[in-house]
């Protein structure tokens, strides 16, 4: 049965896609990214699907995305940061490997800056991201078997503390 070696969950700005290309790099497989997927099957940028459509059709796309990918995908599989919120998502992680990605509020505000191509972080992006973050800890905290502090590090340390976990 295919399944991804390494699923990545977090916050915005935790490093899912960055950590993920790295850590796929280092493994010799591909890197997979649901906000691409999505982006790919509705032909337009996530931003301009929450204008558009609303971040409710967004999220409807998104857990589509994720099964589809977690049957299918045999690499590194990077979650949107808002992909947990799902019950359904949460409950088809189970039995894989999931690593969450760990951040504090100064470090996640420093990466995303004003938000930029990040619809939910576009106004008040601090007070946005701190509120995102307290709904979910819980959430990524449910779905991970495995947690990686990311703050104040590269995401090459990352991406080779998570390579030796998987290795173990
Ligand atoms: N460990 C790190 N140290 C410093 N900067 C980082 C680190 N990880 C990621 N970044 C930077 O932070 C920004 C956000 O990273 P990235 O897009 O990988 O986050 P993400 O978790 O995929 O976010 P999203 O949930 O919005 O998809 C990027 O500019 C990236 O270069
Ligand atoms: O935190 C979130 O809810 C989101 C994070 C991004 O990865 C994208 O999936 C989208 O911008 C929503
Ligand atoms: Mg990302």
């Amino acid at each position: 049965m295919t399944r991804p070696v390494c699923v990545l969950v977090g916050a915005p700005g935790s490093g899912k896609t960055t950590v993920g290309r790295a850590l796929a790099d280092t493994l010799g497989v591909d890197f997979r990214d649901t906000d691409l997927d999505i982006e790919t099957l509705a032909g337009k940028p996530i931003p301009e699907i929450f204008v558009d459509e609303g971040e409710a059709h967004f999220r409807t796309l998104e857990r589509a995305a994720v099964a589809a990918a977690l049957a299918s995908c045999d690499g590194v599989l990077a979650l949107g940061g808002g992909a947990v919120l799902a019950d359904e998502t949460r409950a088809g992680l189970v039995g894989h490997v999931v690593v969450h990605l760990s951040v504090e509020l100064s470090d996640a505000v420093k990466r995303v800056g004003l938000g930029a191509g990040r619809p939910l972080l576009a106004i008040n992006p601090r007070a946005t991201l701190k509120h995102l973050m307290d709904q979910r800890r819980p959430l990524y905290a449910e779905v991970a078997t495995a947690t990686v502090v990311t703050d104040g590090r590269s995401p090459e340390e990352i991406a080779a503390e998570i390579a030796a976990l998987l290795r173990r």
